[in-house]
């Protein structure tokens, strides 16, 4: 069990910090801004504006209003695409399949978006020629339908979210290669097959439908993949890489038809999938077209060689990747090797294309084999990983996420490093962290050491004694704690950067709590893109805890810098958009009560990422910085709050979060019964309330909440949420949100 450390001056911990077995490392910031100026992806987005119609089969016209309610507007039933202007763009419009078969060619595309909703159990495959002719296609199942697949969907089909950029900014990117027959079999075990991968592969070559004689499909069919795909989605956040593998490279898909490819490739850009692989064989006409038409998916071109003859320093590797990188996203290129050396050619081959053609899509490549295994843990793009628990390996020579950073480990590459959750003695929940902490790590096979330890609030001095070790990996504050506390009185952080301080990311700055600190080895100042956010060198590794205190002398090396950051925002929002795409939040108006400004700070920052458009608010006063693109209005007396009352459609508050205590509940229950009942005149929106309150409680708001017709969500989604942010930023590694709620289940939260 890990212990809880008192944490004076001199920190000494109360037991040695735990120790796993292996490594990584590198970081990601994939929404922020870094305060030197310094741009990420932020991955809310507008997207398509255009009117969403929804094509539902006999019976299914409710679909149309769950569709309505996760984009967060009215919709209405038409029978026909002629006459849908750009003007309805702020509807959804629902039309029979039997009419949209009239008419779906004549639409006009740029003011509309056809999207086929079909349930499995009205019979599969769905209506051919509607499913060649729209835009998009979403399955769903009859019964235990998800919201949350349809807030994905079409969230990521219209724009409004993006994967693709936040991945590319990070370090190192994997996925897993699923190798199943029937996705069904991975199901039940998705959660821990997927720690640390960022995407997952489905083979669809290798899914073996079965035949009512028993037998199975040579090939399975649009509808068994249809509903595989379906099945994945419902139960992994992930991205999904779609991958059809010819049998030359590996696979079981015959080569003698490529218009099938497309076929196959195409649909699965209507259903969404956020990866395509388009192997580079097919030809060109094919390519293009996949290319031109991905929409919001991105392709993975993909070459492999098994043929033993291929070799990294020649022409043909070269224009290999020049004609791959005409019409993808990605390119990948994967091929058999005899010889150790050729992956000292891979490596050089990959530096000089990076360098000769900075401009082009990332490389993703490896050598297969044994002999080949070396480049897996060199490679830092979409990197394909195995599982122990997966029946077969996908290629010769795959190697897990533990087994790569066993390697890396032992290559130097991922120095062993000291990480903290720092808490302080009021934190609830900050012990049992320990615990689910080390089983990442352990799980992704990374030699840190993790620790929590208790910082005295008085003690300004406490938290730069454990940044400034040698060894130090990076830190999570729990409650966070605000800048000009960290910074007061510290000797460490104002000299950091030639005497700049610490990083700041720019959610950091504008809320002004830190939750997170980051270590971020080598120039101070990252470039455009994404930060470098590399550990420390190898040579830097110490097992020593506790440094002696003085930057370069045993303490932080002088060439590491701390970013300070805030991970809480983004749990935020990432709950608040779990069921519900970002546009139902845009324009709209919220609620935020909270004790003070510190409590309230990420979840005014979160609503803004939101577009949220008027905030009322209890009990705190809103700086500016926070109220900077906001209209906020405090509740400060019973009329002001009678007039939002009043406010009817789209004005009146959709969204209420709560920062109060738990001993607060019977005012949150009041005041979400207050906002709560009425629908609103003509939507059927429903309200969501977020209570951020930890800890028994009297009243329960969550349960008026739903009383009320609100979706309610609690402190737990938001702290799983949180946590997979801090991961990642701390150790660089993806943990999915449904592992952190199982592993660490009932004493976690
Ligand atoms: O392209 C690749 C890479 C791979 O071939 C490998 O070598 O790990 C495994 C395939 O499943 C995947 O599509």
């Amino acid at each position: 069990m890990a212990t809880v450390q008192q944490l004076r001056r001199t920190p000494m911990p109360a037991r040695p910090l735990s120790s796993t077995s292996t490594t990584i490392p590198n970081i990601e910031m994939d929404i922020a801004t870094v305060a030197n100026g310094a741009k990420t992806s932020n991955r809310l987005q507008k997207g398509d504006t255009r009117t969403a119609v929804i094509i539902y089969g006999p019976g299914q016209e409710n679909i149309v209003s769950v569709f309505a309610d996760v984009l967060g507007k009215p919709h209405r039933m038409a029978d026909s695409f002629q006459g849908i202007t750009s003007a309805e763009q702020d509807l959804v419009l629902g039309i029979p399949l039997g009419c949209a078969k009239i008419d779906i060619t004549s639409r006009n595309r740029d003011a509309v978006v056809a999207i086929n909703a079909h349930c499995i159990g009205l019979g599969m495959p769905p209506d051919t020629y509607i499913s060649s002719q729209c835009d998009y296609e979403f399955l769903y199942p009859e019964a235990s339908f998800s919201r949350r697949d349809l807030a994905r969907f079409i969230s990521f089909t219209l724009g409004q979210i993006n994967h693709h950029d936040s991945l590319m900014s990070k370090p190192r990117t994997y996925f897993i290669s699923t190798t199943f027959p029937d996705v069904r079999a991975a199901l039940p075990n998705i959660d821990i097959l997927t720690v640390g991968a960022d995407a997952v592969e489905l083979r669809v070559d290798l899914l073996k439908e079965p035949l009512s004689d028993g037998s199975f499909a040579p090939i399975p069919s649009l509808s068994y993949v249809g509903e595989q795909v379906m099945l994945l989605r419902q139960r992994t956040e992930l991205p999904i890489i779609f991958t059809i593998r010819c049998t030359r490279e590996n696979g079981r898909f015959p080569m003698d038809n490529p218009d099938l490819y497309f076929e196959y490739l195409f649909r699965a850009i209507q259903w969404g999938v956020e990866y395509i692989d388009v192997e580079l064989w097919l030809p060109v006409h094919i390519r293009r077209k996949l290319h031109e038409r991905r929409g919001s998916s991105r392709i993975m071109s993909a070459f492999h060689d098994f043929s033993g003859n291929f070799k990294w320093p020649s022409a043909q590797a070269e224009s290999i990747f020049l004609e791959s990188r005409k019409y993808a996203d990605i390119v990948k290129m994967i091929t058999i090797i005899s010889d150790h050396n050729e992956n000292f050619e891979l490596e050089y081959f990959r530096s000089k294309i990076r360098s000769q053609f900075p401009a082009s899509p990332p490389l993703s490549a490896v050598n297969m084999g044994e002999t080949g295994q070396f480049s897996r843990t060199l490679n830092k793009v979409f990197t394909p990983i195995t599982h122990p628990l997966l029946p077969i390996i996908a290629a010769p020579g795959q190697m897990s996420a533990a087994e790569i950073n066993a390697a890396l480990s032992l290559l130097g590459q991922l120095p062993k490093k000291s990480i903290y959750g720092i808490s302080s003695p009021s934190s609830r929940i900050a012990t049992p962290y320990a615990p689910f902490y080390e089983k990442c790590f352990n799980e992704l096979g990374l030699p840190h050491q993790f620790a929590v330890v208790e910082r005295h609030p008085k003690d300004p001095v406490c938290v730069e004694a454990l940044c400034n070790q040698r060894a130090f990996g990076g830190a999570y504050l729990t409650p966070p704690v605000s800048l000009p506390s960290l910074m007061y009185n510290s000797s460490l952080f104002p000299r950091l950067n030639d005497g700049s301080g610490p990083i700041l990311t720019e959610a950091a700055r504008t809320i002004g709590m830190v939750d997170t600190i980051i270590v971020q080895s080598g120039p101070s100042s990252p470039p455009s893109s994404a930060p470098p956010m590399t550990p420390s060198g190898s040579n830097q590794s110490t097992d020593k805890p506790f440094g002696s205190g003085a930057i370069g002398s045993g303490g932080l090396p002088p060439s590491s810098s701390l970013v300070f950051d805030n991970a809480n925002w983004r749990g935020i929002v990432s709950t608040l958009t779990r069921d519900l795409a970002p546009s139902a939040y845009s324009g709209r108006a919220a609620v935020v009560l909270a004790t003070n400004a510190d409590d309230a700070a990420s979840t005014m920052y979160a609503l803004r990422a939101l577009r949220i458009g008027k905030v009322y608010t209890v009990g705190f006063k809103t700086p500016a910085n926070l109220a900077h693109g906001l209209d906020v209005e405090p509740f400060n007396s019973l009329e002001s709050l009678q007039r939002a009352r009043m406010v009817r459609d789209r004005a009146s508050p959709f969204v209420i979060i709560s920062a109060l205590g738990p001993e607060k509940s019977n005012i949150v229950g009041m005041l979400v019964r207050v906002f709560g009942g009425s629908r609103g005149s003509s939507t059927q929106i429903r309200k969501v309330f977020l209570d951020l309150a930890d800890g028994p409680r009297k009243g329960d708001p969550r349960a008026v909440a739903e009383q009320s017709g609100f979706a309610a969500y609690g402190v737990a989604d938001t702290t799983a949420f949180t946590t997979v942010e801090t991961l990642r930023l701390l150790v660089g590694q993806n943990v999915p949100y449904s592992f952190v709620r199982l592993a660490g289940g009932q004493g976690m939260f």
